[in-house]
């Protein structure tokens, strides 16, 4: 924390400002690409070195598994070290482990490189909104958010987008993830050049004093109110969700609907792209006219029947794509409609939900509220990964049997229909005398 003498120091430049957010959300670029960059390869760790779907999904959840360790105590390794450092270190840590699952043909050696992408990359988000905080509070902090948020899926873009400006790399399993450790490297220029530029900011810019609000803790869980536990439980089942479904996505293309790797990596790119621009648009809406909880549950509603379309519904005809110097791709319009909607639906559930929360928890236990959710949701996405996996292989899913895929299409839907019901039961509960004014508080009317 900060001295008075730094609270009497003029505020950071606009300028000084924007470029702090570049380099944040560079780092956030990279941690997103190495993440979303095994998904592309899923095909060839199967061919090329004979692991079975529930070893990818192992590959998924020991990431989320670490997360949870992480978490308990990121709120307190950024408070004490600083986000410069921290940002730092755990860049280091994304690109350690990136060097990690690239480097061995073994299996547990490539578990333990998503481990350390675990370890490094949930308290990195933490720490880079704790930064945004620091250099935006009572200015465009919002807007902040919602750029870092984009920049940040530009990331998972790139790497679906890797399968066409990379492709000559995808004859083997081992160069993408290279490819991958090239990008972590960008995230630790970029962290060093966020650090550069504070260290140069102490001394003449006073900077916004972030208040130890990232802590997570479990006291007090009970005074949460029931609104709150349904956003809760809407974001643990729908991320669990979208993001497994992502996951094996590009290989359900390719197995399941006969595309290739390019086709497939461009159409599941659909997904993040579309949240790059929506969601920022959705957030803007919602605020101008309220009615949140009724946004969720619609976007619950929407997300149902998407699982069972891409399973029962005809392929209909061929629809051709084509990205400027990413590449193009020949797909089917119902995969291709299917995936624009699941965007549209991964756009609007995150840009009402996480700021829902402010709406419901008193501003001092906000901080821990976030920590928790963020929690909840690693548990959930930990789970339904690995019996994706199962449900796979149980089914001997594969080209020569597509309806092996079909339970775990099933799942999803039934991860569905849990959304739906704690939405609809948050919308029932802020329609009574117990709500928070979710769906009438707007950007008008608030004081
Ligand atoms: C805002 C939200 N972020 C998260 O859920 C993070 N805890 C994990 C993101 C990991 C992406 N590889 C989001 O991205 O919608």
């Amino acid at each position: 924390m900060h001295d008075a003498s730094w609270r009497d120091l003029p505020p950071p430049t606009p300028f000084y400002r924007w470029m702090v957010l570049l380099f944040v959300s560079l780092a956030m670029f990279g941690n997103y690409y190495i993440y979303d960059s095994l998904w592309p390869i899923v095909d060839l760790l199967r061919e090329q070195r004979g692991f079975s779907y529930q070893q990818i999904g192992w590959l998924s959840t020991a990431y989320n598994v670490a997360a949870l360790l992480v978490l308990l105590a990121g709120g307190y390794l950024i408070d004490r070290w600083g986000t410069k450092r921290a940002i730092t270190l755990f860049a280091l840590i994304c690109l350690f482990a990136a060097l990690v699952t690239a480097w061995s043909p073994n299996f547990e050696m490539m578990l333990a490189g998503r481990f350390l992408l675990g370890l490094g990359a949930e308290p990195l988000i933490v720490a880079a909104t704790t930064v945004l905080a620091k250099w935006f509070k009572g200015k465009e902090l919002s807007f902040a958010f919602g750029i870092n948020l984009s920049i940040a899926r530009l990331g998972s873009t790139a790497a679906d987008w890797s399968t066409g400006f990379a492709s000559p790399l995808y004859a083997n399993w081992q160069d993408p993830l290279w490819l991958a450790t090239a990008v972590a490297g960008i995230s630790v220029s970029a962290a060093i050049l966020y650090w550069i530029l504070e260290r140069r900011a102490e001394g003449r810019y006073g900077l916004g004093v972030v208040e130890n609000n990232e802590k997570l803790e479990f006291k007090g869980l009970y005074s949460f109110s029931a609104s709150y536990w349904y956003v809760v439980a809407l974001c643990v089942v729908f991320y669990a969700t979208v993001f497994p479904f992502r996951s094996f996505a590009i290989d359900y293309f390719q197995q399941a609907h006969g595309l290739d790797r390019e086709a497939a990596g461009i159409l599941s790119s659909i997904l993040p792209v579309a949240a790059i621009i929506a969601t920022p648009l959705f957030g803007l809406w919602v605020d101008r006219i309220g009615k949140r909880a009724l946004f969720m549950a619609a976007g619950s509603l929407v997300l149902l029947p998407l699982f069972l379309i891409v399973t029962y519904a005809p392929a209909g005809p061929l629809v051709g794509i084509s990205i400027p110097f990413i590449g193009s791709a020949v797909v089917p319009l119902t995969l291709l409609l299917v995936i624009t909607v699941l965007g549209i639906v991964f756009s609007l559930i995150p840009a009402v939900m996480w700021p829902s929360v402010a709406y419901i928890v008193d501003g001092r236990r906000l901080g821990s509220a976030y920590a928790l959710m963020t929690f909840c949701q690693q548990i959930g996405w930990a789970i339904v990964p690995l019996t994706i996996g199962f449900l796979n292989d149980k089914f001997m899913a594969g080209p020569d049997n597509i309806g092996g895929y079909t339970p775990g299409m099933w799942l999803y839907t039934g991860m569905a229909s849990l959304g739906l019901y704690f939405s609809y039961k948050l919308w029932r509960t802020e329609q009574g005398p117990h709500g928070h004014g979710l769906d009438t508080i707007t950007s008008k009317n608030s004081a």
